[in-house]
């Protein structure tokens, strides 16, 4: 069988650490190289100890063209991701991105460009399993609450707020919610945000606290009662196995696929 060659975006992060071992000990997948922002040209054994000849290029379009990848895994900063997805794309390479923090007109273009090349690609905001169900089960009490609030809680190092997962829980619950203006009528912040961001009338508060990794509770409520739903991941091996799945399916796709609810059945 034919090994998946792969280049890993952001290989000395938190994620791009475990990404790289994710790729290093799957049996049918190559780590072609890696994108970093140093020690280009050096390999990673030699730049990061890291059991592999792999070579860190801080070129994209030299690493493409040196190594001819198939997929991409970017795991960097939203700006830095957009980039790659975009080169990625346009040099025939299939993107599989846990970055978050991609505003709806990055998406819409990701997907035109997807329709253009006919190659997959598989943007993720949460990679956990747990966390997926976490969505699908809040998009199914949506239907029967229509009052709810995200609360997600990250580790104080995260860069965009509110996260990825949350954005991605707001829109599922809103394909099945009217929109709502939650709250009393005449409420008033105090102190700004103290009501948290406004989605369609819903609420997602974000706490970052040192401590912390991925949390999220989704809180509904109706007369006399409450449901609330909550996925925490302790440790970021918890979304390797998304991680795996999605670089097997980006291969097999010919459009965006954005959300991994999307290929688990
Ligand atoms: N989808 C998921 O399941 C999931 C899970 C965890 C984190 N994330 C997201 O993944 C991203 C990375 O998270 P993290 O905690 O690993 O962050 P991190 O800050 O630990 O890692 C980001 C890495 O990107 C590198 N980088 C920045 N610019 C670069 C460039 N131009 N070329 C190559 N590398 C570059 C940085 O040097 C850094 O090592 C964030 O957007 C985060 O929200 C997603
Ligand atoms: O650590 C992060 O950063 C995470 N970001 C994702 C998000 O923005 O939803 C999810 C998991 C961890």
């Amino acid at each position: 069988m034919k090994k998946v060659k792969i280049v890993v975006a952001g290989p000395r992060g938190r994620m791009g650490k475990e990404a790289v071992e994710l790729v290093l000990e799957t049996e049918n997948f190559e780590l072609a190289g890696v994108l970093d922002r140093r020690n280009d040209g050096k390999s990673l054994r030699e730049a990061e100890g890291v059991d592999s000849d792999a070579l860190i290029y801080t070129d994209i379009y030299k690493c493409f063209k040196e190594q001819q990848p198939d997929v991409l895994i970017d795991l960097t900063t939203p700006e830095v991701g957009m980039e790659h997805t975009v080169i990625a794309l346009e040099s025939g390479v299939r993107p599989v991105v846990g970055t978050t923090g991609f505003s709806t007109g990055d998406l819409a273009k990701l997907e035109d460009l997807c329709k253009q090349t006919r190659l997959g690609c598989i943007i993720a905001p949460n990679f956990a399993v747990g966390a997926v169900l976490m969505m699908k089960f809040s998009k199914m009490a949506a239907r029967y609450f229509s009052d709810v609030e995200i609360i997600e809680l990250h580790h104080d190092q995260k860069l965009d707020a509110p996260s990825g997962t949350a954005v991605k829980t707001a829109e599922m619950i809103s394909s099945v919610r009217e929109r709502k203006k939650q709250g009393h009528n005449d409420e008033k912040e105090a102190i700004p945000g103290a009501r948290g961001a406004d989605f369609e009338g819903m609420h997602i508060h974000s706490v970052r606290l040192p401590g912390l990794i991925a949390h999220q509770q989704v809180m509904f409520g109706s007369d006399g009662q409450t449901l609330s739903i909550r996925h925490d991941s302790y440790n970021r091996a918890s979304f390797m196995s998304g991680v795996k799945l999605a670089v097997e399916t980006v291969m097999e796709k010919d459009s965006l696929v954005y959300g991994l609810e999307n290929i688990i059945e």
